[in-house]
């Protein structure tokens, strides 16, 4: 298989349950084009985590079809697949940080799973942390930080690799509106460099601060909420 370089996401009539319960997604619709950046809203229990796994491939649409990066993903084998989620960073509301591993080294992760040699990353994952304001605490264990420092690690660790589609959910829920600005920049940043981004927030400040795409969710049905734009 010869990944593509079109970093579209597209879902068709995608439906969802957790094994014999209610649908949690009906009928879903949605094509995030490449390059594009999308908030997704929507009241809690809503669906808006469901959706995300489908969107990075953790879960299979019991329904519908599902187009990334040009693949139908049903027709894929598990290592096909395996190599289409490296080209996808994700930050969860859960962080998955490796306890075990420094910052640094959580942060290096999907270079190092990528084959790159370390001395060839140092100094981006370095410029990185100090970025995202981490730079003092590289060689601390997760366990010992802050939430609000875990995202940004864990957001670090999602946008270092320049994936070609971001998927956060409530990446700024820990962070004061400073920081959640600056990340939200980082985003932004992520999207001018090509990668199609979707990030699931209840926040509605930071989508005021960024106009782009909403897409509400609602008794898991999706309702297009403002236009469409690509971050300039
Ligand atoms: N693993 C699971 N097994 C069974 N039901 C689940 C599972 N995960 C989620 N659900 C159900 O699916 C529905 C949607 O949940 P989901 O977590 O996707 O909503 P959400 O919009 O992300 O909520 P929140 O904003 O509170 O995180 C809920 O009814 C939830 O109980």
């Amino acid at each position: 298989m010869i990944p593509s370089d079109d970093n579209t996401l597209e879902l068709h009539r995608v439906g969802l349950r957790y094994d014999r319960g209610p649908e949690v997604l009906s009928n879903i619709d949605l094509t995030l084009p490449a390059g594009s950046f999308t908030f997704l809203t929507g009241p809690s229990g809503a669906g808006k985590s469901s959706l995300l796994k489908l969107c990075y491939l953790s879960l299979m649409p019991t329904r519908g079809l599902i187009n990334l990066f040009g693949q139908d993903v049903s027709t894929l084998r598990q290592n096909q697949l395996q190599v289409l989620r490296r080209r996808i960073g994700v930050v969860l509301q859960d962080f998955r940080l490796i306890d075990h591993l420094s910052v640094f080294e959580n942060v290096a992760l999907p270079l190092r799973v990528a084959g790159k040699p370390r001395d060839s990353y140092i100094p981006d994952v370095t410029e990185l942390l100090n970025w995202v304001g981490l730079g003092h605490r590289m060689n601390a264990l997760p366990p010992t930080l802050s939430g609000g420092e875990k995202q940004r690690c864990a957001i670090a660790r999602a946008v270092i690799a320049k994936p070609d589609l971001l998927i956060a959910d409530e990446p700024t829920g820990n962070v004061d509106p400073e920081i959640g600005g600056r990340l939200l920049r980082l985003f932004g940043e992520m999207n001018r460099m090509g990668a199609t981004v979707l990030i699931a927030t209840h926040d509605h400040g930071l989508i005021g601060e960024f106009p782009a795409r909403t897409v509400h969710l609602r008794d898991g049905e999706l309702h297009e909420g403002l236009g469409s734009m690509v971050v300039a």
